[in-house]
């Protein structure tokens, strides 16, 4: 593993940041500032937000369709702002989460995986606030699920309020044959989304889900009808029929006061053990030989 040489500076802002984790318990702002700065010099694909007032509904795509939209540091930067963007939406209702090319996202960008294999603790640190603060809009958010979703792709998933999968749509937690456990907080999501039964069987099989045994665990919410023309269209419409008919500010303070609050007062402590436990598995023998490997993850032909 490589060694990393402090200047005083980074050494001064560690001791900040670890004092803000022990009396605050939270990750400081400049902590994440200091990861943002790290995670932009992994360039490559997008992430982009469209805002619609009208119809109350935003867009956030993943756009790196080269590589099925795997995430980059550049895009975990890129969802962060966007996250950031709508924490400021006042009229917003609903988000839809989807990847451009058809893919959601085949989790890390595995070029990406390989430079940070040093820097697993910041990633995560990251990738944890940006999906909390996801989970935690109060917006009805539904995660797009055409093509893959694997490993960090599935993970995403697990920070949305619904899934709506494609005909074509496959998911899987891949993370325990890449050697890893979960890094971006799915394995806490998903035992609150499913209980303990089904989660383990998720995360310790990494089984790869097609629409009918998505929908049968509960993991998915809905599948889109075969031969749907607009995958995108359909899911708002989705969105519109079942959750964002009423009120904005009555289904905004349902959501973030009494739902969600109920949901967000036990999982901080999970997601912390979750993180540590992600950390130790990061740059380990079993995730370096599973690199090496080059390992496709193929959906079985069917359900
Ligand atoms: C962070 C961590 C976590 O959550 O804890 C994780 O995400 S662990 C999970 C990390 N993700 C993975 O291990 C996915 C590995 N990829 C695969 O299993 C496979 O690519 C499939 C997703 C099943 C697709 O197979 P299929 O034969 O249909 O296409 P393909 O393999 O030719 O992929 C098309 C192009 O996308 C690229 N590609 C796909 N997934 C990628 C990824 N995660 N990182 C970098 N490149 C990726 C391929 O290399 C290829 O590029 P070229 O055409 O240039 O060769």
């Amino acid at each position: 593993m490589p060694l990393r040489v402090h200047s005083m500076k980074d050494t001064l802002i560690r001791l900040y940041n670890y004092t803000c984790k022990r009396i605050f318990h939270h990750d400081s702002p400049l902590c994440l500032h200091t990861i943002r700065n790290e995670l932009l010099r992994f360039e490559g694909g997008s992430v982009d937000l469209q805002i619609d007032n009208e119809t109350g509904i935003a867009v956030m795509t993943l756009n790196n369709p080269r590589k099925m939209n795997a995430m980059t540091g550049k895009m975990m930067v890129d969802m962060s702002d966007c996250v950031h963007e709508l924490e400021q939406w006042q009229e917003g209702k609903g988000l839809i989460l989807r990847g451009e090319g058809g893919n959601l996202c085949t989790g890390g960008d595995l070029c990406f995986v390989k430079k940070a294999l040093h820097f697993g603790d910041e990633m995560a640190i990251y990738q944890h606030d940006t999906l909390t603060r996801l989970l935690n809009l109060p917006l009805i958010s539904v995660a797009l699920i055409q093509g893959h979703a694997l490993g960090g792709g599935a993970e995403l998933c697990t920070a949305c309020d619904y899934r709506v999968m494609s005909p074509g749509g496959r998911i899987g937690f891949v993370q325990i044959k890449m050697g890893l456990t979960t890094a971006w907080g799915a394995a806490t999501r998903l035992t609150k989304l499913l209980g303990r039964r089904k989660a383990l069987e998720l995360l310790c099989s990494a089984k790869i889900l097609l629409p009918s045994a998505a929908l049968v665990s509960g993991l998915v919410d809905h599948v889109l009808p075969e031969g749907c023309e607009n995958e995108l269209l359909e899911t708002q419409k989705w969105l519109l029929e079942n959750f964002i008919a009423f009120d904005a500010s009555l289904m905004r303070a349902i959501k973030s006061q009494v739902v969600h609050a109920e949901h967000a007062a036990d999982v901080a402590l999970a997601l912390e053990k979750e993180r540590k436990l992600f950390v130790q598995t990061w740059g380990g023998p079993a995730q370096l030989k599973a690199l090496a490997a080059n390992i496709k993850h193929k959906a079985p032909l069917k359900s």
